[in-house]
């Protein structure tokens, strides 16, 4: 498992710049390997830090068509929901590019609608089961799990990454591929998110920090490896890059 790197940018900005040539770079290398590139999202201002790829000179460079897009965590509501992470990766991101549509899987709209957790990461983890049989995402020979190629993570003030809480159960779940949490300590409760070990069987995991309420959780992990973080979990097979701004950084 790779080691976890880290790089401390001086803003925001510059984190936003260095994502999206990250993205882009491993874009272009699994498009010209497998031709296609499978991108797993969070919510969070994430989105809003993937803004430099739809513009010069991403927005044109990258082949759009081949990717295909998941979201390691989702809120369970409805798509139009203001909460919905679906709806925000859409009008900030994806509505700007030309992915086709049966390339992004969503959560499903009517037991999200209906807010059935259970359900949705049922109907999830199915959906990744028939991509499989596809040969969109492969089971990886090391691990045993999907292997997506990049996923982009956040993390919260406390810790969690997508919807692994601390003090929660879900960190532990090793034979569901996508489980549900119905008493989520951030808003709104209901979510459905992918296990640890699915997290960690991407090939390249990039977690982007900001801004200081981020600062206690990020010292913790990178001066005191405390587990109790879901987030000190987080691995990659090749690499596990933690791109940080000075304020996310402040109390290292
Ligand atoms: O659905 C969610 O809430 C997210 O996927 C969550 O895991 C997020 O990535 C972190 O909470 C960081 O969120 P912020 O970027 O908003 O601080």
């Amino acid at each position: 498992m790779a080691q976890r790197k880290m790089i401390v940018f001086p803003t925001k900005n510059e984190v936003s710049e260095a994502m999206a040539a990250y993205t882009a770079k491993l874009s272009a290398k699994f498009i010209k390997e497998k031709g296609l590139f499978t991108v797993v999202l969070s919510g969070g201002d994430l989105i809003d830090w993937l803004c430099k790829l739809v513009q010069p000179p991403y927005i044109d460079s990258i082949e759009w068509s081949k990717w295909h897009v998941f979201w390691v965590d989702e809120r369970v509501c409805a798509w139009e929901d203001p909460d919905s992470n679906y709806k925000l990766a859409m009008d900030g991101f994806l509505s700007k590019v030309p992915i086709p549509d049966k390339n992004i899987y969503a959560i499903d709209k009517h037991s999200a609608a209906d807010g059935n957790a259970e359900h949705c990461a049922a109907l999830y983890e199915d959906c990744l089961k028939n991509l499989v049989k596809e040969k969109i995402i492969p089971i990886s020979k090391k691990t045993g799990y999907p292997e997506f190629d990049l996923q982009l993570l956040g993390m919260g003030p406390d810790g969690h990454m997508a919807s692994l809480f601390p003090n929660h159960p879900q960190i532990n779940e090793k034979q569901k591929w996508v489980t549900h949490i119905t008493d989520s300590p951030k808003p709104p409760p209901k979510r459905i998110t992918f296990t640890l070990p699915v997290i960690n069987s991407a090939l390249y995991n990039l977690m982007a920090i900001c801004d200081k309420p981020q600062a206690k959780s990020v010292a913790e992990i990178m001066k005191h490896n405390n587990f109790s973080l879901p987030s000190a979990h987080l691995s990659a097979q090749v690499e596990n890059v933690w791109y940080l701004d000075q304020a996310a950084a402040s109390e290292l």
